[in-house]
């Protein structure tokens, strides 16, 4: 029976990595993929992991239809034996409604991984309408940490290391971003709900001591 499977997890824990392997895997037993991805930082048309593995995949655009995709390029008489699905917490929910019918109507195991919530911890609408309708959710095991040494559980959005908490809910970007940059940040949930960094933690460290001193 053919599945559809959300990997989530933070940022960094290694979900486009393990996308790759499921790919690799298939392919070498002779398998053809579908490689559907939004907004990879490695540019339009790619999945891409921080070990430096890269392939090329299928960029969604905005009001694709993926179910129709894949009946267009089976119909062609082209082979898609499953679908993976990268980045797919930017996915809209009705593209998540579509990948469903991919497993049902055409008996594809479609394979998504993506982030579950934002920075504000707030759940993306595609990685919503996947915990909705999965039929297995996995978080990944291999654990990102927060400064702290604890799991990291939040992602966290950074300028010059500081977290904030306005803006849009997308805008690409990564965990090694340089000072005044928008960049990310893995957090366990106690420091992302103190909004402190590394960097304003180890601030907080080195600043002189506030509580006055008695002289007597
Ligand atoms: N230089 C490195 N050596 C070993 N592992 C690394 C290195 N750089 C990154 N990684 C691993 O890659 C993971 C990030 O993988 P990636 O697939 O890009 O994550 P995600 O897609 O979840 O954001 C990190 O958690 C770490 O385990
Ligand atoms: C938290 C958060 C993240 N993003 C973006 C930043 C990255 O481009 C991707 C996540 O990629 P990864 O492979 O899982 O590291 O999502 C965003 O747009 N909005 C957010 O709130």
């Amino acid at each position: 029976m053919s599945e559809l499977v959300f990997f989530c997890g933070t940022m960094d824990c290694g979900k486009s990595t393990l996308a790759l392997q499921i790919e690799h895997n298939r392919s070498a037993r002779g398998l053809v993929g579908m490689i559907f991805t939004r907004n990879d930082r490695a540019g339009q048309g790619k999945l891409s992991s921080r070990l430096g593995l890269v392939t090329d995949a299928v960029e969604v655009e905005d009001g694709a239809d993926l179910y129709a995709h894949l009946v267009d390029h089976l119909s062609q008489g082209r082979r898609a034996d499953y679908v993976i699905a990268d980045e797919a917490q930017f996915l809209a929910p009705e593209q998540i409604d579509q990948l469903a019918r991919v497993v049902d109507d055409l008996d594809l195991d479609v394979y998504a991984f993506g982030i579950t919530t934002d920075f504000r911890s707030k759940l993306f609408p595609g990685s919503q309408r996947l915990v909705e309708l999965a039929d297995r959710v996995e978080v990944l095991q291999v654990e990102a940490l927060c400064w702290c040494g604890a799991r990291a559980t939040h992602n966290a959005r950074t300028v010059g290391g500081v977290m904030v908490v306005e803006g849009a809910q997308v805008v690409v970007g990564d965990v090694t971003s340089s000072t005044d940059e928008i960049g990310y940040e893995v957090l366990c949930r106690r420091h992302h709900r103190r909004r402190m960094t590394a960097a304003t933690a180890r601030a907080a460290a080195l600043a002189p001591d506030v509580l006055p001193v008695s002289s007597g």
